[in-house]
């Protein structure tokens, strides 16, 4: 089976968060299933760089009124085509945001552009490839099956998946007309919403299946609180919506192997997680001493619940915990964690901005990560934490509720505890989970049977790139029909 993959990040040529690692690692453990997949990203200047020896394949000379060329490349066992489109990707800033942190004012047209090449590869082949199938990420991608739908080619099947229903790629009606899409495209069984274009909606509507990234996040989002207003579409199509929890890439993420690590571990060599702990608190200007250390690593969002932790500083202090942060985002939530660092020296530390490596080692020494979100579709980070013996403390919420075995003395007798869970996301819930944290983790004999449980996870892509292959069968299964 051929599948297209089309996705504004992908790890590790540009990432700014977890769709990107995903992106990047399910191709690779969907070819361990037998379906090949290619994947179709914009030529932003860092990937530009990293696949220098990239052969022109397609030449468009109007894509939304830009000269684009499609380029098939290699990169790390990953099939890519690359939309080298210079007008709307070489640019200083991020894959969204230019040099000062502000969304691109065109960004509907860079990722409609995205989505339009898309959909004349899927429906054209490229080279000499077809896909059978074409798999959409969030909303920069959405547009594409709404560009086959009205397209005079048939259509194949797609699949769109929603790492994050927050993000919906919402414009005023006034870009339509440069959509290049025709006027009954502008309908409410079309991109219309709320009389301007949603590209995500577009993406939920016209998807043949639509699927996101946990099972307990796919029930989520049918309620109004969850579904950020999609809540009525998803309950529409809830036959052809499904939940598949995200893998990780244990190669990338491996404490046996990690380069990032001050020294490498496995469940059977625990102790030399410590060399990491210290070279992480000299890191973050951390006193030494033997109680627990907690990090962070996170956008700092409402989403993500960085307020209720930042409420909670002190009493994660008074505990006799140590805190490491790296994240950035909201100004505030920055400003707050400069401030308890301030406050609680050798007790508070925070790096702010974006730091894969540095991600690595807190993941390596730190005792746990505590992951207060408010609504999470998957997280990956308790999946990096379960695989790291840093012991995730979490919300439980979507996937992080469908990911971690709270430690209730159930749990514990049946030795299958893996974390610390708690809900509803308030700072007084959080806090009870840090005290009960704190509990286990002064208990050595039980805190490692936590550890070494979350270690024998299986945090793998195996089972899910499984569930993928399944449901894109089912798809070609509905084509023939
Ligand atoms: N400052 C920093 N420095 C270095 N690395 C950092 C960092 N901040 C975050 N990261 C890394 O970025 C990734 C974030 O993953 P999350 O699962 O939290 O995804 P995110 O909310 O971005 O995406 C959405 O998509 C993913 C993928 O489907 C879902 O898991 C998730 O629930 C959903 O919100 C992790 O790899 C993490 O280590």
């Amino acid at each position: 089976m051929q599948v297209l993959s089309v996705a504004s990040e992908v790890y590790p040529l540009v990432k700014t968060g977890g769709l990107a690692d995903v992106a990047g690692a399910l191709p690779l453990a969907l070819g361990r299933h037998g379906v090949s997949v290619r994947t179709l990203m914009p030529g932003y200047p860092a990937v530009m760089q990293a696949v220098r020896d990239a052969v022109p394949v397609l030449r468009i000379e109007d894509l939304l009124g830009a000269k684009a060329n499609i380029l098939l490349a290699k990169h790390q066992g990953l099939d890519l085509l690359i939309l080298d489109c210079p007008a709307f990707f070489d640019r200083p800033g991020g894959p969204y945001v230019d040099a000062g942190g502000q969304d691109h004012a065109d960004n509907w047209r860079r990722f409609a552009a995205l989505s339009k090449a898309g959909a004349t590869i899927a429906q054209q082949g490229i080279d000499g490839w077809r896909p059978d199938l074409v798999h959409v990420h969030d909303w920069q991608a959405a547009m594409l099956p709404a560009y086959m739908r009205y397209a005079a080619e048939p259509e194949i099947p797609s699949l769109i998946t929603i790492h994050n229903i927050a993000f919906q790629g919402q414009f005023g009606a006034d870009i339509f007309p440069h959509l290049q899409l025709p006027p009954h495209a502008f309908a409410m069984d079309g991109v219309e919403y709320y009389g301007g274009v949603g590209f995500l909606k577009a993406g939920l509507q016209t998807s043949w299946a639509i699927s996101t990234v946990s099972p307990s996040y796919a029930e989520e989002i049918l309620e109004p609180e969850f579904g950020m207003g999609l809540e009525g579409l998803l309950n529409h199509r809830a036959s052809s919506l499904t939940g598949i929890v995200n893998g990780i890439d244990t190669e990338v993420w491996n404490p046996e192997t990690d380069s990032n690590l001050s020294a490498y571990y496995g469940s059977a060599t625990l102790e030399a997680r410590e060399a990491n702990k210290r070279a992480l608190a000299e890191r973050f200007g951390l006193a030494e001493d033997d109680g627990p250390l907690f990090c962070v690593i996170s956008r700092l969002t409402w989403q993500k619940g960085m307020d209720l932790l930042a409420e909670t500083v002190d009493d994660l202090v008074a505990l006799g915990g140590r805190l490491a942060v790296l994240g950035s985002g909201d100004r505030g939530l920055e400003s707050a964690f400069l401030a308890a660092a301030e406050k609680h020296p050798g007790r508070v530390g925070i790096v702010t901005g974006y730091d894969e490596p540095l991600s690595h080692l807190m993941q390596g020494g730190a005792d746990a990560i505590v992951i207060p979100s408010r609504f999470e579709p998957c997280g990956l980070t308790q999946l990096y934490g379960l695989r790291y013996g840093c012991v995730p403390v979490v919300a439980r919420t979507g996937g992080l509720n469908d990911t971690v075995i709270d430690a209730s003395p159930a749990a514990l007798a049946a030795k299958a505890a893996t974390g610390v869970s708690f809900g509803p996301a308030t700072p007084d819930n959080l806090r009870r989970a840090l005290r009960r944290t704190v509990r286990l983790y002064q208990d050595p004999k039980l805190w490692t049977a936590i550890q070494k449980q979350g270690m024998k996870s299986d945090v793998s892509w195996e089972m899910s790139a499984g569930l993928y292959a399944a449901l894109y069968s089912q798809l070609l299964v509905k084509k023939g029909a």
